[in-house]
This record gives structure tokens, sequence and C-alpha cells, in this order.
């Protein structure tokens, strides 16, 4: 099966252009005020009409209200959202009944403990995102750049899809596909030049890794 590669914070036209000749499956925009990679809805409906056809356009949420989803989901017609925050097993079957969109929850790994919070949302959400857990008083749920142990993924359940997330970079990625050979990967701050400046040259990088892993 093809490897899913989703570039995440994604907010520029060229930036988004280059993930997409690279071969991403999802590109992710990011829905959240204190991100410097927030957008407004309507700027990320103009952007994602590029990605039409040719990967699925996931919004990024955390903890999100009827109302900011509604707005979310009208200018923007996202493919699938991403729940990034603190979303029940009931809040997720309520966003997938109101939207009628697939829900991909995110989880903060840093032990094979942390994976047990998946059970309750297996047959709920469609897809799952295991990402690091914040440094002590982050601002950012995610997007920080930071990476847990993935070996801790080793075992999991073949039938549980999922992206592994957090500090992936085109220096580490072989080895994360080497160590849990994931159905997919998420990256952010490993193709920025800065915090929310995403960098032509190493999302091309990234592909370039992932193809040589
Ligand atoms: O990227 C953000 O700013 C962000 C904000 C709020 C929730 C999630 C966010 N990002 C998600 O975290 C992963 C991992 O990021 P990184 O590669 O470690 O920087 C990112 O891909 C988004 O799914």
């Amino acid at each position: 099966m093809p490897l899913d590669i989703k570039i995440c914070g994604l907010s520029t036209p060229d930036t988004l252009a280059a993930a997409l000749d690279g071969g991403a499956s999802h590109v992710g925009f990011i829905f959240f005020a204190k991100s410097p990679r927030n957008l407004m809805p309507a700027e990320a409906g103009r952007l994602r009409q590029a990605a039409q056809g040719r990967a699925q356009a996931v919004a990024v949420t955390v903890d999100a209200d009827d109302a900011a989803l509604d707005a979310i989901v009208a200018d923007m017609a996202p493919d699938m959202l991403q729940l990034h925050g603190r979303e029940t097993p009931a809040r997720v079957a309520e966003v997938k009944a109101r939207h009628g969109l697939p829900v991909m929850k995110a989880f903060s790994i840093a032990e094979k403990a942390d994976l047990e919070k998946v059970a309750p949302f297996r047959g709920v959400a469609d897809k799952f995102l295991f990402d690091a857990k914040p440094p002590k008083g982050a601002e950012l749920p995610g997007g920080n750049g930071v990476s847990f142990d993935w070996t801790v993924l080793a075992g999991l359940d073949p039938a549980i899809d999922y992206m592994l997330s957090g500090g992936l970079t085109p220096q580490n990625v072989a080895e994360a596909i080497r160590l849990v050979a994931p159905p997919g990967l998420d990256v952010s701050s490993g193709v920025e030049s800065a915090p929310g400046v995403k960098d032509i040259g190493l999302i091309a990088e990234f592909f370039r890794a992932v193809r040589g892993a």
C-alpha cells in the first residue's frame, strides 16, 4: 500500500504546490489562533482549490465548537477534519454526523500506555494521528517539532490506520519508516525554515528521503 504523506501547516500557493508536486496524499491547514500557521477559513478555501482531485485537504482544529467548524466547512470545504484537542469519542461522533466528513483524531504519545486511549475511538474516528506530547509550557498541542519514541508503535494492531507525526524531518524520516513502517507520515516544522514558514527545498528533501527509505 502506498505511504500516505501529509504536509501540514501550509499557507502559501508555492509551498502547497511543492507539497502536491512532491506527491502529498494530504495537505493540512491550521485553524488555531495561537499557531504561526493559523489561517482564516476563507483563505484556506482559496488555497485548497489547488489540491482538488490531487490530495485530501485536511482542516486541523483544536477543541473547536460547532460555530467554528461550521465556518471552516462552509468556507474551506475540507475533505477531512483533524481533531487535535481533547475531543471525546462522543464529540468525534457528533462532528462526523454534523458535517458528514471523515475525522482524523490526534493523540499525544510518550509511552505504550498512551496508546490505550485509542480503543474508545475505534469505529468512531476514521484515522488516527500519533504525535508527541507538547513540551511543558508549549502554546501549541501540535506543530512543536518534537518526536516521541517511535518504537512504542511496534506491535500496534495493523488494522489501525494512522499517521506518524511529531518532529519528523528529512534527516530522520527514513529511520522512522525503518523502525515502525507506519501507514502514513505527517510533517510540519521539519519542512520549515522558521516557525510557520514552509520551505520548498525542505519539502522536496522530505519526499526524497521518504522515497529513498
Ligand atoms: O502545526 C500547528 O501549528 C498545530 C497547531 C495546533 C494543532 C496541531 C498543529 N500541528 C499538528 O502537529 C503535527 C506535528 O507537527 P511537527 O511536524 O512536529 O511540527 C503537524 O503535522 C500537525 O498535524
